[in-house]
């Protein structure tokens, strides 16, 4: 963007030097800072240890050199308030109002230094109709081309925000959603249930002896059957359920419009093809799993509480011999008495 802005704006300077019959000097230092500079700031940034500190001030001097070439053309109107604009718009683009705070100083003193030095010239605001023309390539194009790479830069940032909230709801062992996603979709689950009373089920699933395959088989083997596990949950299931890593060795999955009995046939597709899938170092430790199942209903306090029950009937599928299905009871079954109508 430097390149390209420095050598539009060299147009307009130099339609004023023209006009003013400028000395050699001054059109040299034009040629070097619309065609050399840039390559030198860049140059300079690139080798510097902090490249970020050094195109600062590679801005700095921008503005200062703004300021002089606006002495330099004794204030002529449109050409001044072009390069004027464009470095502000650029320094704002670059590291907002706060960083102007440095370069307007620099820009208005080398602005009264250069005027200085040159004898204070009259002030000549008048632009002719060549100065006007000569601007005009700066005027459009400079400004098209910041906001093509602004909105590129904007683009960028969007698709790798997405990309991290992707991220970020991905367990990366497994590729399935992890907890935090899983619990956002079970809470949305539970008020739909509440909404419109359709069925749905939580089910959790813990690797039984997975303990043991990390220790005899190490790590590296361990992983390999979380990653068969998420393979038979995926095939397993419809495209409608969440299943998900809950954590460590277990499993969750949001079974969406079933009820337990569709959701027992579900469980035990998932513990009979893991038993087929899981690999030799699983089936020689005894690594089957255990599963819990747990059905909406209203007397529900929230997600946590849904999840809960499942763990619960979980736990006694492990405490019942383990590679078993066990159902949450419902509490509706013991409020029964007191409730005059069924869930
Ligand atoms: N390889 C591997 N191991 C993990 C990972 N996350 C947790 N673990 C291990 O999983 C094991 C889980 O232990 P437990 O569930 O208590 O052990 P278990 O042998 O399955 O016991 P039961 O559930 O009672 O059958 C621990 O040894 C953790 O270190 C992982 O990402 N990869």
């Amino acid at each position: 963007m430097r390149m390209l802005g420095l050598a539009l704006g060299m147009l307009p300077i130099a339609s004023v030097l023209y006009a003013n019959d400028a000395s050699a000097w001054a059109w040299g230092l034009l040629l070097f800072n619309g065609l050399a500079w840039p390559h030198v700031a860049w140059w300079l940034a690139r080798r510097s240890r902090d490249p970020r500190g050094t195109e600062f001030r590679n801005l700095v001097l921008d503005s200062a050199a703004g300021g002089a070439w606006v002495a330099v053309m004794q204030f002529n109107l449109l050409p001044s308030a072009l390069l004027l604009t464009m470095l502000t718009v650029d320094k704002i683009g670059v590291a907002g109002w706060r960083f102007l705070a440095r370069t307007g100083p620099a820009q208005v003193a080398a602005c009264l230094v250069v005027w200085a030095l040159s004898g204070f010239p009259p002030v000549r605001l008048e632009s002719s109709m060549a100065n006007i023309v000569a601007s005009l390539p700066f005027m459009f194009i400079y400004p098209l081309a910041l906001s093509m790479v602004t909105h590129a830069l904007g683009q960028r940032v969007w698709r790798q925000n997405r990309q991290l909230e992707r991220l970020n709801r991905i367990d990366v062992l497994t590729g399935l959603p992890n907890r935090r996603h899983w619990d956002e979709v079970a809470d949305s689950e539970l008020a739909r249930y509440l909404r419109s009373r359709r069925p749905a089920v939580v089910m959790l699933i813990d690797v039984d002896n997975f303990k043991e395959v990390n220790d005899a088989h190490g790590h590296g083997t361990g992983d390999e059957v979380l990653r068969c596990v998420a393979r038979v949950l995926r095939s397993s299931v419809r495209e409608i359920d969440t299943p998900a890593r809950y954590g460590g060795d277990e499993f969750a999955v949001l079974l969406a419009e079933a009820d337990v009995r569709g959701a027992r046939t579900v469980a035990e597709r998932i513990r009979t093809r893991f038993l087929e899938e899981r690999g030799e170092a699983a089936a020689a430790e005894h690594c089957t799993l255990s599963i819990g199942l747990a059905e909406a209903d209203r007397l529900l306090v929230d997600a946590d509480d849904w999840v809960r029950r499942a763990d619960a009937a979980m736990y006694r599928a492990k405490a019942g011999g383990r590679d078993r299905i066990d159902v949450a009871d419902s509490p509706w079954i013991a409020a029964a008495p007191q409730e005059s109508r069924a869930p």
